[in-house]
């Protein structure tokens, strides 16, 4: 008899995971300590419990644009190496604690210059919290890896610059690129010089695209940048049709991005809040699944969008029957989409993932 399917059986399975942003993932009682330390005196409530409700509340807006804004204060506290430093050690300790074995975790540094950072501080703050809370969690006898992604953010113009950022700290466990904030009209090829740098030094990059915008944004990533993941790509579905018998009929696009089994980094919870998908019985990772897209499963915002991993895959479970063979599907296609290399990824498959799942379905 396998093991029952809850919140907290589910914690103990391995999981993967590819999409999260780190100054959307701080714990509510350190908002309040740095915002203390710092002199911030803008948060709306200076109780844990009640801001982590603000944030969530303020996240569930109906747009991303409005979603967005409610970073301002957590970007405002991370503005020291020092706060950096903590943000990202505990980072590492809360998703350990839930159960995820690898993490690709993004930010972007040129927030983190309002006093004064260099774009290299910031990294190398942030990489600091990463190696310590990895030794915190290895003290502790855990398991996890984690990878960095750098964002550049749409509405500036930055993002050769961050791109290079990248490329130089690629040995130092900053395993990729991606651009992040406002899609509607920041459409992808604004970025195009530092996507074709990457490309031209063998480096990584995902796209945040198919969230706020449709189709066009989807098909400039892949087609005209040459993104090798998606973030979020939910609008992908406006290029599939299903008959009335339920027979799926896909577009150019959407078998494009099928058979080239281009990873879809999915963030359920997250596309409820910024309007991408109206409920989670309707959201696009249930076609997507049946129709076995390479479809990963991510957190975007653990804090504004009040979730973790696990809470993700017991929502999937609730709304779609999914079982630990679909969760150990979800973690092996995100396993196999990370920017680590190829030996690592085998390894962490065979040695953790597989055998994690298999005591589960005993
Ligand atoms: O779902 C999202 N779509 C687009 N941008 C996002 C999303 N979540 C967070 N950010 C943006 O990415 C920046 C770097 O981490 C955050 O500051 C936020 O503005
Ligand atoms: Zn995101």
């Amino acid at each position: 008899m396998s093991t029952p399917v809850n919140l907290n059986t589910i914690r103990q399975a391995p999981k993967v995971l590819l999409h999260d942003h780190l100054d959307g993932g701080l714990r509510p009682q350190t908002v309040i300590d740095l915002a203390r330390a710092a002199g911030y005196s803008e948060l709306p409530h200076d109780d844990a419990a009640e801001l982590e409700r603000w944030f969530e509340a303020a996240a569930d807006s109906g747009s991303l644009e409005r979603y967005l804004e409610t970073f301002a204060h957590t970007v405002a506290v991370m503005q020291t190496e020092e706060a950096l430093a903590r943000v990202a050690a505990e980072c590492v300790e809360d998703l350990a604690a839930d159960g995820v074995v690898y993490a690709e975790v993004r930010y972007a540094p040129e927030l983190f210059q309002e006093r004064g950072l260099t774009l290299d501080q910031v990294v190398q703050a942030v990489q600091d919290g990463f190696r310590e809370g990895e030794r915190r969690v290895a003290a502790a006898g855990g398991r996890v890896r984690i990878g960095t992604l750098l964002c550049a953010m749409r509405q500036n113009a930055r993002s050769l610059e961050i791109a290079e950022l990248a490329v130089r700290y690629r040995d130092a466990d900053v395993v990729g690129f991606d651009i992040a904030g406002p899609e509607a009209g920041f459409p992808p090829t604004r970025n195009l010089d530092a996507f074709e740098y990457l490309r031209q030094q063998n480096a990584h990059f995902t796209i945040h695209a198919g969230e706020a915008f449709g189709l066009p944004s989807i098909w400039e990533a892949i087609q005209h940048c040459g993104a090798e993941r998606l973030g979020h790509g939910v609008r992908i579905v406006d290029d599939i049709k299903v008959d009335e018998d339920g027979k799926a009929h896909l577009g150019r696009l959407a078998s494009y991005v099928r058979d080239r089994r281009i990873p879809l980094e999915m963030c359920p919870s997250s596309n409820l809040q910024t309007g991408a998908a109206t409920s989670m019985a309707e959201h696009p990772i249930g076609l997507l699944t049946k129709l076995r897209f390479r479809v990963t499963v991510n957190t975007d915002n653990r804090l504004m969008s009040h979730c973790t991993m696990s809470s993700e895959f017991a929502a999937l479970h609730e709304t779609f029957g999914y079982g630990w063979e679909d969760f150990q599907w979800f973690t092996v296609n995100a396993m196999k989409s990370a920017f680590i290399g190829f030996d690592e990824r085998l390894e962490l498959i065979n040695d953790v993932i597989k055998p994690g799942y298999a005591a589960l379905l005993a």
